[in-house]
């Protein structure tokens, strides 16, 4: 198994911001190797759903999907953000094809099961396509992933767009050296989180549970982290979180994750 894979998960506030979001996919672009991107894009749902008078309804910052919810998490996540971000990717010369986890039954997934929280349309990953994934890359394509998942009984799901990079990045570990990539709007994992210069630059299972202890891992970063953590244990080869220009191979300011 020689061969790399690169996956590359884009924020919402990359996706929000036109300029860090068009420097972001030409870097991409020209990274060099088998790769795919997954993009978020709550925030968009949250603005064109207001637009459409269908409220985002959130509990503890995760948003709880009912039938409305996800067709606007469908048309926002695989249509409008998906598909400028193929367009511009293809106008830098990289023959992106857009993807949910239903077309070519890529991410199989089922409805999560009600607890304290009925979450409604938000689907728990089963299973990636990692050979017909596999066929895309030979055959020269560059998947983009959006964030939602299918049962393959016909019904779409909401899934957290860090979750499906992670079950890509663990799917596809069975055939290529997998490096999984978050960019979000910080250089790292900081320190202090109002210091940009206090980019912790390597965390391991020992320096995660101490950081933790610590408090410095709060908010988005907790799941973010944990997703990361959960890829490593699953084969993934390594897992770096930072802001766009870690993907460009000069810089090494960000931070990387090993067990
Ligand atoms: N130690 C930390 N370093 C960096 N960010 C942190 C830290 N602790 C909490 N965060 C917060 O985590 C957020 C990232 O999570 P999230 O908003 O879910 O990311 P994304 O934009 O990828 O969806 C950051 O915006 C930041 O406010
Ligand atoms: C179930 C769930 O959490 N779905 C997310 C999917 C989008 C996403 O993950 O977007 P960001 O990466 O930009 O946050 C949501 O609807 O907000």
């Amino acid at each position: 198994m020689g061969e790399k894979l690169s996956i590359v998960k884009i924020g919402g506030n990359v996706i929000e911001d036109n300029s860090q979001l068009s420097h972001t996919l030409s870097l991409f672009s020209k990274m060099k190797g088998n790769k795919i991107l997954v993009h978020g894009g709550g925030k968009k749902a949250t603005e064109i759903g207001n637009k459409l008078g269908i409220k985002a309804h959130m509990i503890n910052g995760r948003r709880i999907t009912d039938s409305k919810s996800l067709d606007v998490a469908i048309m926002v996540y695989a249509g409008l953000v998906n598909k400028k971000i193929v367009a511009q990717l293809q106008s830098q010369g990289t023959n992106a094809i857009g993807m949910s986890g239903a077309d070519a039954n890529a991410i199989q997934a089922h409805k999560r099961p009600v607890k304290e929280i009925d979450f409604g349309w938000v689907g728990d990953v089963d299973g990636v396509n990692s050979n017909g994934i596999f066929n895309l890359l030979q055959a020269g394509f560059t998947p983009i992933f959006c964030a939602l998942t299918h049962d393959g009984k016909g019904q779409l799901f909401n899934t957290n767009a860090d979750t499906i990079a992670a079950e890509l990045a663990i799917g596809m570990s069975g055939l290529f050296e997998t490096t999984l990539f978050y960019c979000f709007e910080k250089q790292g994992v900081l320190r202090s989180i109002e210091d940009e210069d206090s980019v912790i630059q390597h965390i391991n299972s020992e320096t995660y549970e101490s950081l933790l202890e610590g408090g410095i891992i709060a908010d988005g970063m907790l799941p973010k982290m944990h997703n990361c953590f959960h890829a490593l244990q699953n084969k993934v080869k390594q897992v770096c979180i930072g802001n766009h220009t870690m993907l460009d191979a000069s810089n090494s300011n960000f931070t990387t994750l090993t067990l």
